[in-house]
């Protein structure tokens, strides 16, 4: 592990912001920090850091224990929200500034700067001074030293929090492959779940009272570990049904819409439990009617969304549904329509808890 913090505790006067909290970040790994404002993201950066101190726990970096040791010792690069550029240097300076410390050749320095503000798109205002920069390029600009000075540890608070839609997108594309060449052990904090599924190998994503689950992209897109993290990642959101499972000829079903869906066998153990029943827009297919498992709705409205075609319709009970189908694709028009719900993509929750039913978990 390159860094290893053990039940970090951390409060502001009555506040306990972070609560024994525990992560690990491998060497060389992106891990994302993903959470609502207030969550203790920036806290926790800056403890790693050392700029704050814990009140209790441990942070170990490279397997050195990081208690006493100044923030300048510490062999971290940081980008933070406030930008904290030098004001009389322009940004080409600024972001040569780490390596022009440690003299490096006029070159070598000349590269690197290039090939950042390249990646960050800022080479056409490299000969401005901050006060010339907007808020977003002063940002990439920040963005654009801490990476050119190739730490071994990267810290980035939100660094494309100012930054606007379309460069953003551009740059989810191409940070992860400037990071990965890096080969820096990276903490990104964003509160873009996009962001976080492009650029993290793992996500911690963080609630009230710490870190909520940990995992890839794709263990906290497929299985959230309850509905409030369900919600925070995909666009539309999460369906998420009140429904009561009741026990049919070939196992757990589900009545939606007067059809039966049927649900994975290893779900037996829920039968009668109250249960919030997810279902992924784009796990919903317009279908025939007659197949079994097949359900009616009603077509409310339809809208596009980026790349996509997002319907809303409603069942015979009026409980409303999201489908999404990529643009283009033919849809049903307005009236009754039938849909079909892969089963191997439907997440029970706990309607008492809001936690995620293992399968094969039993009442
Ligand atoms: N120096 C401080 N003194 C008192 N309270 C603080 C201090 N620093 C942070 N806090 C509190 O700790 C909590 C977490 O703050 P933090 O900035 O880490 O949130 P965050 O998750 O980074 O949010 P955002 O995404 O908005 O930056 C907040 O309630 C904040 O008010």
């Amino acid at each position: 592990m390159s860094i290893q913090l053990t039940d970090i505790v951390k409060s502001f006067k009555t506040d306990r912001v972070l609560d024994s909290l525990s992560l690990g970040v491998s060497r060389g790994e992106t891990l994302v920090l993903f959470g609502p404002s207030g969550a203790g993201k920036t806290v926790l950066l800056r403890l790693i850091a050392g700029v704050i101190d814990p009140d209790e726990g441990r942070i170990v970096i490279n397997g050195v224990d990081m208690e006493g040791v100044e923030p300048e010792e510490r062999g971290i690069g940081m980008a933070f929200q406030n930008f904290a550029l030098f004001p009389h240097m322009d940004a080409h300076a600024n972001i040569a500034s780490p390596l022009t410390a440690r003299r490096r050749t006029r070159a070598d320095i000349e590269d690197r700067v290039n090939e950042v503000a390249e990646l960050l798109k800022i080479r056409h205002v490299l000969g401005h001074k901050p006060k010339e920069l907007s808020n977003g390029q002063k940002q990439r600009t920040a963005l654009g030293r801490a990476l050119a000075a190739e730490p071994s540890i990267l810290l980035l608070d939100d660094p494309l929090r100012n930054v606007d839609a379309k460069l953003r997108f551009e740059m989810r594309l191409e940070l992860p492959r400037l990071l990965k060449a890096q080969e820096a052990t990276v903490i990104y904090v964003t509160q873009d779940y996009k962001e976080a599924m492009a650029l993290g190998d793992r996500i911690a994503v963080m609630g009230a009272h710490g870190i909520a689950q940990v995992g890839t992209p794709e263990d906290i897109y497929l299985t959230p570990a309850d509905t409030t993290i369900a919600r925070l990642f995909g666009d539309p959101a999460i369906n998420l049904l009140d429904v009561v499972p009741e026990q049919g000829g070939g196992g757990p079903e589900i009545q939606l819409s007067g059809a039966r869906m049927p649900l994975d066998t290893a779900y037996a153990g829920v039968v009668g439990r109250p249960c919030i029943l997810g279902i992924r827009p784009e796990t919903i297919r317009f279908t025939e009617a007659g197949a079994p498992g097949v359900i009616p709705v009603e077509i409310e409205a339809e809208t596009p969304l980026n790349e996509k075609t997002v319907t809303l319709a409603a069942t015979r009970a009026g409980r409303e549904i999201l489908i999404s189908r990529p643009a283009g694709t033919p849809g049903p028009d307005r009236g009754t329509a039938h849909i079909a719900i892969d089963p191997s993509g439907a997440l029970l929750f706990d309607q008492a808890t809001g936690k995620r039913i293992h399968p094969g978990e039993s009442a």
